[in-house]
Formats: structure tokens, C-alpha cells, sequence
């Protein structure tokens, strides 16, 4: 056989993607040199953004398993070397396209990224299950989805997902998401405290910060679907959001509870004086099923229906109720293991049932259209 050309090890080079960034590493300028013996041997050199990356192994994976492919190779000896700080900078610029000043790329006129921001009125409904559980499910239709945790009470999204000691790398000021095994990116507001058990008492200003800064400074890349975990209530996260995003769409996550519901048409009523629209509630903890088959409400029933009615009463338009979610025990296991239900146990009714809202949500497709421009002109309150 033949020994492989440069060209052709580029080439598979090129199939290769920074497990952060989700670009190809010859666009980042990742690759330093590649060389090829007659034997067809080839030694590589890849420069890793930071020392000590946590996803080297994958890059490693990655590089050796597509040179590994091209016909005639007989072996892979990568470097991973590191780069310097003027290739970072290089680095930088291609990320923020030149720009010095970096804006938040979802509130551009031109984005075609939907933004969905999850809220609910009261604590523990499960809003912060619905989010990474619709996020997986819109990741399944092939989309590419990102999470912001802005749960500052919460922020459990990252354990949800398996990846609750994972840091952002950071290139400069930069911050790559986290990338998990689902394919979903996250950054928590957790990540941007010093140390994960430290206990934050950030009031508006600072909350506004971290919130522009997890949609400004983290390198998103194009992603189809963003989707923000809101601390519950009506709080200065919620006003932060709807000043710098109007243009997301919220779902209002209730309990089938006569109190739940009213807290959270509060919340939702707060997202559309912020100008933003209210697309659907998600009722969780509807029902339980019972080893006989029979079903328990154990929370009562008709709260996502008050909300819904409510909402669409309030705003003269209509809002849905998306879906019912049972309680199940595998939903809680799931989270609590970093592996959510729709892909621990797709099958199980609860899984079903938040496929089904992210099918949804997913056919809404990308673009403009249906998008709100932050008038209100019939908005009663
Ligand atoms: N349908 C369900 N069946 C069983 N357990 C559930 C269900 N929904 C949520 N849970 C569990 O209830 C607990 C609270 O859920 P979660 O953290 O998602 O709520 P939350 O509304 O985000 O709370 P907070 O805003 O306080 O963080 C978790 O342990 C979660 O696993």
C-alpha cells in the first residue's frame, strides 16, 4: 500500500472536533505539525488550549482513531503539546470573530437560536429535571443544545447531567461550556464560584453579571436550542433575563398543587411584563401509578390546567399546557446519577412524556419567525 500524503492526514485531521469548542482542530489552529515516515508512520503534534485539559483523552481518542482510518497508516504518535499564550490569542480571535467587544449572541437580531428559558413559582416542582430531561430530548432530535444553570438557589443542572465537578476551560476571559456525555454543553452558575460548596449571597448587580457573563463569555458556538434553568419565583434573575433575552420563550413548570399553580402564574405572568412570551406549561409530579395499575394523585389534580387557563386569560393569548409528567422513582435516580431519564429509561411514562414536550419544542424549528419583539400591545395584567 502506499504511503498516506499530508493531505490526506489533514483531511481526517479535519473530521476531528474540539470536544469544547465543537469545531474542527485544524480551524482552531490546533494542529502544530504532522509529519509522515515512508513506512507510513505518523507522528502529530496537537496543541491543546490549556495545560492539564480535562478532555485530552478525548482529543487523543479522537486524533488517533480518524489518522488510524486513513489507508496505508501503520501507527499514530501524537504530542499533545500546549499553546502559547499568543496562539490562545489567535485562538480567541477566531472564537469571537474579530470582535473586542463581545455581545450576547442570542439577543442579535439575526439569531437563529430558540431560547428557552424554564421557570416555576415555588422550589422542587422539578423544573431543573424538565429542563435537562427536554434538553437531551431536543439533543436526540440531532439538535444542538446548550443549558445555562441560572438556579442560584439550585444549580443542580450539572449533577443532573454527570458532570458536578467539571470547570469550564478558559481561554483568557473565554469560557468553554462543559461539554457532557449526552452531547448537551452546560455552564452553572456554580462553575463561576471559586469553589462548588461555597454559599453565594449575590444580590442584583452581581446576579446580572453572572448571568450576561454565562451568555456573553462563554463560547457557545451555533447552537439550535438554548435552555436556561431559572431560580424559582420572581426574582432578579427573571427581570436580568427578560432585560437582556426578551426574545425567550418560557415554559412555567407547575405541581398539579392549588399552591404551586399560583405561584407559578406569578412567574409566568412576571416573564410576560418582562416582554417575554409564555409558550406552555409542564405539570410534573401528575400522578402516580400504582403497582395495580391504578393512579394516586398524590398532589391533587388541575394545576396545570389553572395555570394554563390563567396565563392565556391574562395574556389573550393561548398557552398550553405541553405535558404531563408522572412521578417515578426512575426520574429521581436518573438525576441523581447524571444520567436523566430519557436516556436511562426511555421507555418509562415520565420519559415518554418529556420526549413528547421536546418533540415539540423541536418542531418549532430555528429562525425568526413567531419571535417576540418586545411589544406588548394587549398585555393585561
Ligand atoms: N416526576 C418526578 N418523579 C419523581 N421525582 C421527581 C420528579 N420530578 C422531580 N423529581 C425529584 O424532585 C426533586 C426536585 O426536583 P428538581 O431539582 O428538578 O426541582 P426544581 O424545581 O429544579 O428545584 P429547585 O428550583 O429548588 O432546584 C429532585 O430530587 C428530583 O429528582
Amino acid at each position: 500500500m502506499s504511503t498516506p500524503s499530508i493531505e490526506q492526514i489533514t483531511a481526517a485531521l479535519a473530521q476531528v472536533n474540539d470536544p469544547e469548542i465543537k469545531r474542527p482542530i485544524t480551524e482552531l489552529n490546533m494542529v502544530d505539525s504532522v509529519s509522515v515516515a515512508d513506512d507510513g508512520a505518523v507522528a502529530i503534534t496537537v496543541l491543546l488550549t490549556v495545560a492539564g485539559c480535562p478532555l485530552k483523552d478525548t482529543i487523543n481518542r479522537d486524533v488517533t482513531a480518524a489518522v488510524t482510518a486513513v489507508p496505508g497508516v501503520t501507527g499514530v504518535d501524537l504530542t499533545l503539546g500546549v499553546m502559547t499564550p499568543e496562539q490562545r490569542a489567535g485562538l480567541k480571535d477566531i472564537l469571537s470573530n474579530g470582535k473586542a467587544e463581545r455581545e450576547i449572541p442570542f439577543a442579535q437580531p439575526g439569531s437563529l437560536t430558540k431560547v428557552y428559558a424554564i421557570a416555576s413559582g415555588k422550589g422542587g416542582v422539578g423544573k431543573s429535571s424538565v429542563t435537562v430531561n427536554l434538553a437531551l430530548g431536543l439533543a436526540k432530535q440531532g439538535l444542538k443544545v446548550g443549558i445555562v444553570d441560572a438556579d442560584i438557589y439550585g444549580h443542580s443542572v450539572p449533577a443532573m447531567l454527570g458532570v458536578a465537578d467539571s470547570r469550564p476551560t478558559q481561554v483568557d476571559d473565554l469560557i468553554m461550556p462543559v461539554p457532557t456525555a449526552s452531547g448537551v454543553s452546560v455552564i452553572s452558575i456554580g462553575m463561576l464560584k471559586p469553589r462548588r460548596d461555597q454559599v453565594v449571597a449575590w444580590r442584583g448587580p452581581m446576579l446580572d453579571r453572572a448571568l450576561v457573563q454565562m451568555l456573553s463569555d462563554v463560547f457557545w458556538g451555533d447552537l439550535d436550542v438554548l435552555m436556561l434553568d431559572l431560580p424559582p419565583g420572581t426574582g432578579d434573575v427573571a427581570i436580568s433575563l427578560g432585560q437582556h433575552l426578551p426574545n425567550a420563550e418560557v415554559v412555567v413548570v407547575t405541581t398539579p398543587q392549588e399552591a404551586a399553580a399560583e405561584v407559578a402564574e406569578r412567574a409566568g405572568t412576571m416573564a410576560s411584563m418582562m416582554h417575554q412570551r409564555v409558550i406552555g406549561v409542564v405539570e410534573n409530579m401528575s400522578f402516580l401509578t400504582l403497582p395495580d395499575g391504578s393512579t394516586m394523585e398524590v398532589f391533587g389534580s388541575g394545576g396545570g390546567d389553572r395555570v394554563a387557563e390563567t396565563l392565556s386569560q391574562r395574556f389573550g393569548y393561548d398557552v398550553k399546557v405541553l405535558g404531563r409528567i408522572p412521578l417515578d422513582p426512575a426520574l429521581r435516580e436518573g438525576g441523581d446519577a447524571g444520567k436523566p431519564i430519557v436516556e436511562s429509561d426511555p421507555t418509562a411514562p415520565a420519559a415518554l412524556e418529556l420526549a413528547k414536550i421536546a418533540e415539540g419544542l423541536g418542531g418549532r424549528g430555528r429562525g425568526l419567525a413567531g419571535m417576540q419583539l418586545g411589544l406588548t400591545p394587549s398585555a393585561k395584567f
